[in-house]
């Protein structure tokens, strides 16, 4: 089976600080994998060493097979590595259509002539109502994406990443600060992305964790504690003792 992401002892300190120790952890193609700790365990930090914006103390990062460890971001954005950004971010002011346009001419390499015409880039512009369409988005597609509400703007964000026609998509809470019933939304999207994505996600909410997650990863104090199926963890003694109580009973 091919892997899609495999680190090998993936590690990060600043001075005598351990954030990350010895990570090593395996995603085949098609994985829906979460990765869990409770506050300050090091999982925001995981997903920086896996995009670079960190540089890793030790260490491997391995991306489709190929080693991408000292590779800028955008070098392995191009390889098909995505994460989400916050929209505000990006392009407050432009619709919904017309900002995952951008990102797909972006990708396409027509973007240092998008100034010409947005209008006038029509298999773009397809592209886009094709990606908006698979998001339930493309009611909202000539609202400017700052008028929609906060969880509408979050799958905005995930159409932006997967512009880029990602082989691995990273969503580092995809559903934080959202009320429930959006976020439920928000992953069932997500569970709907087709099985050439891998996912990898960090999530609070063990709720939607325990729903959309094939296996997970718990990491305690910057190590990784214990890898399973969501039954396997939520029976797991030493996870009950750190979640206390908040995992569902198997
Ligand atoms: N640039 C930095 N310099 C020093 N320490 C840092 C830096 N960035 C993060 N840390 C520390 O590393 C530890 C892990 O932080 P990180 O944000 O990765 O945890 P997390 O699991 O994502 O937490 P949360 O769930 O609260 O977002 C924390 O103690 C944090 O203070």
């Amino acid at each position: 089976m091919t892997t899609a992401l495999r680190t090998e002892g993936l590690s990060k300190s600043w001075g005598g600080f351990v954030a990350n120790s010895q990570i090593s952890l395996s995603l085949p193609k098609g994985a829906r994998h979460a990765l869990i700790g409770p506050n300050g365990a090091g999982k925001s930090t995981f997903i920086n060493l896996l995009t670079g914006v960190l540089a890793p103390s030790s260490g491997e990062v391995f991306l489709m097979g190929e080693r991408v460890t000292h590779l800028a971001p955008h070098e392995r954005v191009k390889r098909g590595m995505a994460r989400t950004f916050q929209i505000n971010t990006l392009f407050p002011g432009l619709t919904v259509l017309e900002s995952v346009v951008l990102a797909i001419c972006e990708r396409s390499g027509a973007a240092r002539i998008w100034h010409r015409t947005v209008a006038g880039r029509r298999a773009e512009i397809d592209e886009a109502w094709d990606l908006l369409a698979r998001l339930h988005l493309d009611r909202d597609a000539d609202r400017p994406t700052r008028s929609l509400p906060y969880g509408r703007q979050r799958l905005v964000e995930i159409a932006l990443a997967l512009a880029a026609r990602p082989k691995l998509l990273l969503l580092d809470e995809p559903a934080a600060g959202i009320p429930t019933g959006e976020s439920s939304e928000i992953f069932d999207v997500i569970a709907g992305l087709p099985d050439d994505v891998t996912i990898l996600f960090i999530e609070h909410d063990m709720d939607l964790v325990f729903r959309f997650a094939r296996r997970i990863t718990v990491l305690v104090g910057g190590k990784p504690l214990t890898e399973g199926t969501p039954d396997e963890i939520a029976a797991d003694p030493r996870v009950r003792e750190v979640y206390l109580g908040e995992l569902p009973h198997v």
